[in-house]
């Protein structure tokens, strides 16, 4: 129970709505216990009658008002439960909703070190399945436990006041059906784990199956990919089966319990009538009553232990992700605004889930409003000088500063928000083109959206479609182009207005032609802004201010197009490279 006790901040939160729901349940079930204690007095009545001490009129009157009593209890029992349900299920839903939440805020908090050391399929189930399970622990948990409690103690007490031998008798198959349920649920758990685990490799395997059709149907493996199909849903099937076996035990197991217990009660009792030590046959019907009342709450202790149990587990697991301190933090929470040079100075970093040092003693400036090329060959460490300028890491030894002031000295926010950045996988949400653009700026209009876009040039093709702006794009809606998407993610960065863009890579799919309009609506745009632009082309870099080249995380060469061109080395070679092809050639033009 140590790990759930993360949650009674919640219940403090919610504890007006938690206690009202208890009381209603306790209330409620003294309701429900009416019946059985009627149900004797009818015996009574009738006895009686029977003996002839009471008048056919007397009992007429004696019956109604009896069943009127068990009608009121029967209803005010009935609306009570309604309520308990509404109290505290609904208090277990707020739990749930406010958990999530805590969760979600903790994933934003953390750094991409994080994302890398966990699979995206672990981070869903916690913030579903495992929540999930804790809220079974927050509501019905909490609900069935104070109904058996209630149940159990007033019941017993009935029992025991009218007739103690049969009370013993009767309640002795109830704990043994509590373990029974206990060891079955658990049972049950199990197996539903690995159905469950099955079911997610199999649609895993599914939605891959479907993201990739285009390369499964070109290589023309549509048979081993059914075959392979096959044989996941076999084996979801079997586990499904192994399932429903144990489920099948429950009610069997139930009713045989129940039965057990209203057996003991119909002989002992009727053994006792007929010695005479209890007065009416009212008392076993009543005691049948409280046998079929009591049996489901108690079956419910072993159900309630192994939620308890699975709610534990769960926010174990939750609690692991929470107590992570995010690696990157805000150290500043005043305004810093964040302009001027930016420098490496003897930079060096180390990527800790790979051992791979990215960068070894980079050092290089950046003047305010220049702009910076890094060339260099896969690998080199390129797009890691732009995660650094971004904080998304901090580096291992030497110091990143903007204006002399060291990076982390920035506060995060502002840092960031001076930020458009333009990842080198353009990466676009289910939404329409003009929210994946605003996605920059949530306040621009749809002016700067069209402006954005058309310094992007991917305005044209944007209104080729048929809803324009408005078109959805992703699963449920159209797929763009490798090179359209990486326009609109352009576009997404410029309209920020940001002091610093960062472009990794990010004209690769887009042919040398567009290439040149765009990088001169950058030109323009970026005129008083600091940019850094990753490529592996000469095209992209040659306008630049300042061109770096990367070999191994290290800088190998550095100056302008103009000085570059003339020594031997990478960017010459790179040069010469491209001087043949159709790109250089417009390039050479565009000189
Ligand atoms: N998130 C990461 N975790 C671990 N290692 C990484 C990570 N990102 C990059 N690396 C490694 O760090 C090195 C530098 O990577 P980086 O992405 O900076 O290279 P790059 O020059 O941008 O390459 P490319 O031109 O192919 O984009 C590579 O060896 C890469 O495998």
């Amino acid at each position: 129970m140590k790990e759930l006790q993360h949650l009674n901040k919640y219940f403090l939160k919610y504890k007006k709505q938690l206690l009202f729901g208890i009381v209603i349940t306790i209330v409620a079930r003294i309701f429900l216990l009416f019946t059985p204690r009627y149900v004797r007095e009818i015996f009574i009545v009738v006895e009686k009658y029977l003996k002839g001490e009471l008048t056919e009129a007397a009992i007429k009157s004696d019956l109604i008002e009896i069943i009127i009593y068990i009608i009121g209890a029967a209803i005010i029992g009935g609306i009570l439960t309604f309520y308990m349900r509404q109290y505290i299920i609904n208090v277990s839903r707020y739990i749930e909703f406010d958990l999530k939440n805590e969760v979600y805020e903790q994933y934003q908090k953390l750094s991409l070190n994080f994302y890398k050391k966990n699979r995206t399929g672990d981070l869903m189930n916690r913030i579903s399945e495992d929540v999930g399970k804790v809220r079974m622990y927050a509501g019905p948990a909490i609900m069935y436990s104070i109904n058996t409690i209630t149940l159990f103690v007033i019941a017993i007490i009935y029992m025991f006041k009218e007739a103690p031998l049969l009370t013993l008798y009767t309640i002795i198959p109830l704990p043994v059906l509590s373990v029974a349920i206990y060891k079955l649920s658990k049972e049950i758990h199990k197996r539903s784990t690995i159905v469950q685990e099955c079911l997610s490799t199999l649609s895993t395997y599914t939605q891959e199956s479907f993201s990739g059709i285009s390369v499964i149907k070109a290589y023309g493996i549509e048979k081993q990919t059914a075959t392979s199909f096959e044989e996941l849903a076999n084996l979801s099937r079997e586990k499904q089966i192994s399932l429903a076996k144990v489920e099948a035990w429950f009610f069997p197991m139930m009713i045989l319990l129940i039965g057990a217990s209203n057996l003991l009660v119909i002989y002992i009792g009727g053994m006792q009538y007929i010695n005479g030590e209890i007065e009416s046959l009212g008392t076993i019907a009543e005691f049948i009553i409280y046998v079929n009342i009591l049996t489901w709450p108690v079956a419910t202790v072993g159900w309630v232990t192994s939620i308890v149990q699975q709610a534990e587990a769960s926010q174990k697991r939750i609690n692991e992700f929470l107590k992570i301190q995010p690696e990157i933090t805000n150290k500043v929470t005043t305004e810093t605004p964040v302009s001027g040079d930016i420098n490496f100075n003897n930079v060096s970093f180390t990527y800790d889930d790979t051992n791979i040092q990215a960068l070894n003693g980079v050092s290089f400036t950046i003047k305010e409003g220049e702009t910076l090329a890094i060339l260099g060959k896969t690998g080199s460490g390129k797009s890691t000088i732009l995660d650094l300028i971004g904080r998304l890491y901090d580096v291992d030894s030497g110091e990143i500063t903007i204006n002399k002031t060291p990076l982390d000295q920035f506060n995060l926010n502002n840092l960031r928000d001076s930020i458009g950045y333009v990842p080198q996988d353009a990466f676009l949400f289910s939404d329409t083109i003009k929210n994946n653009i605003k996605f920059g700026k949530e306040s621009a209009t749809d002016e700067e959206v069209i402006e954005a876009a058309k310094n992007a040039h991917v305005h044209k093709n944007i209104i080729k479609f048929n809803k324009g702006y408005d078109t959805i794009l992703g699963e449920r809606g159209i797929t763009l182009s490798g090179g359209q998407k990486q326009r609109v993610s352009i576009a997404r960065a410029i309209i920020k207005a940001p002091k610093i863009l960062l472009f990794d890579d990010c004209l690769s799919a887009v042919d040398t032609e567009t290439e040149e309009k765009i990088l001169k609506n950058l030109f323009k745009i970026s005129k008083g802004k600091t940019s850094v632009i990753v490529s592996h082309r000469v095209s992209s870099a040659k306008n630049a201010h300042k061109i770096i080249v990367l070999d191994n995380g290290k800088i190998i060469q550095e100056g302008t197009h103009e000085q570059l061109i003339n020594v031997d080395g990478y960017y010459k070679n790179l040069y010469l490279k491209q001087l043949n092809t159709t790109g250089i050639t417009n390039d050479l033009k565009a000189d």
